[in-house]
């Protein structure tokens, strides 16, 4: 049984370092630190929202706790079992509890099966119902998803990506998982069908207790249905928090930076401005800058960011970032959602209510 002090899904100091490089004795000579030492707890019907840009870490987290990508050090807890080191049929049992969702409901659809066929499967494979019970059972969770039993004998092509979104979120249904990791999983829908699949998510996990990692770049796509929000940069988690305290009290620079970059009719937290931008491009993965990883482009950087080490400090209230000079950086107008200044002496007030606010939701 759940008991809800226990994670449903941890990940401690987890890191995942390609070789892109051997020498002609095979040993590695590069290597891409993809994953750098994140640690995450995600509870029992909690969505936690992973975001940053392309190339930041997010898609190998994702596969990380799954187990779809070994972790090159650190460990992964599943409802407080280690599922680092299962062999590969105590893994695939356990696989059943967390399910992956992508950004291109197509690929991950065979095309020569009915959707009736492809959502029968997880039945099969994982023996979860006889072969007389899973077409009653495929009729429900087409339902479920807002689709009609009599489509189950179509194929993909027939369907829209909106629809077919839908087939592939009752087939991780089908499973019965207690974790859906959403990688990216609206981003080529139009807008309004976005909306559309983001509520039926959040519907469902009201229904069935589900929690959710929602990796996204976008963090307007994440504002409304996030409990609580990651952020990673090169790598690294800069900054944890609850929805409310990453969008109404960003702390550090790249969170403010990404806020600044979100287009104003997205969202109604109004944009910090140019001045938080970041400066140049993405340093390479092989070879991360020393210290704070985001120096090179930080607008507020100083000497000792070269050094500093990039560990997340929490407050009170689990407000996670890792930026030592956050207190320091200069009083942005960042809107606040309505409030005129981000007046540092009041941040911490705002910090409590919003953690009272978001009590019971999120983990601290
Ligand atoms: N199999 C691999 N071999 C080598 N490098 C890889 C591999 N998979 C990912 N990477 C690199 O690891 C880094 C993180 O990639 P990842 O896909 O996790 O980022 P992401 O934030 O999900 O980006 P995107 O949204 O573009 O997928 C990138 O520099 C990427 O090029």
């Amino acid at each position: 049984m759940t008991d809800f002090q226990t994670p449903i899904l941890e990940v401690k100091d987890l890191s995942c370092h390609f070789v892109v490089k051997r020498d002609l004795l095979g040993r590695p000579k590069a290597k891409v630190q993809a994953v750098d030492d994140v640690s995450l707890k995600l509870m029992p019907g909690e969505t936690l929202a992973v975001v940053g840009e392309s190339g930041c870490g997010k898609s190998t987290l994702g596969r990380m706790m799954m187990r779809l990508i070994e972790p090159t050090t650190g460990k992964v807890f599943l409802d407080g079992e280690d599922i680092t080191a299962l062999g590969h049929h105590e893994l695939r049992l356990r696989r059943r509890h967390v399910q992956l969702i992508f950004q291109d409901p197509y690929a991950s659809l065979n095309p020569r099966m009915t959707i009736g066929q492809t959502i029968a499967e997880p039945l099969k494979l994982y023996n979860i119902l006889p072969a007389s019970r899973r077409r009653a059972r495929v009729d429900e969770l087409l339902s479920l998803v807002g689709l009609r039993p009599e489509q189950a004998n179509r194929y993909p092509n027939e369907f829209s990506g909106g629809q077919r979104q839908r087939v592939v979120i009752a087939r991780a249904l089908a499973s019965e998982p207690k974790v859906i990791v959403c990688d990216e999983a609206v981003s080529a829908l139009d807008v309004s069908i976005q909306s559309q699949i983001l509520n039926l998510l959040k519907d469902l996990q009201a229904r069935f207790n589900l929690a959710f990692i929602f990796i996204s770049h976008d963090l307007s796509v994440v504002k409304h249905i996030s409990d609580r929000i990651a952020v990673m940069y090169l790598g690294k988690l800069v900054e944890l928090g609850t929805s409310a305290q990453i969008f109404a009290a960003p702390r550090h620079p790249y969170t403010r930076a990404l806020l600044s970059s979100i287009p104003v009719a997205a969202t109604r937290t109004i944009r910090p401005p140019a001045s938080e931008r970041l400066v140049g491009d993405l340093p390479s993965p092989i070879a991360p800058p020393s210290g704070c990883r985001l120096h090179t482009r930080c607008p507020h950087a100083r000497a000792e960011c070269t050094s500093v080490p990039m560990a997340l400090e929490a407050d009170a209230y689990g407000h996670a970032n890792a930026c030592p000079f956050w207190r320091d950086l200069p009083v942005a107008d960042l809107g606040l959602d309505g409030r005129e200044s981000r007046d540092p002496r009041l941040e911490a007030l705002f910090s409590a209510f919003e953690a009272f606010a978001a009590e019971g939701r999120a983990a601290p």
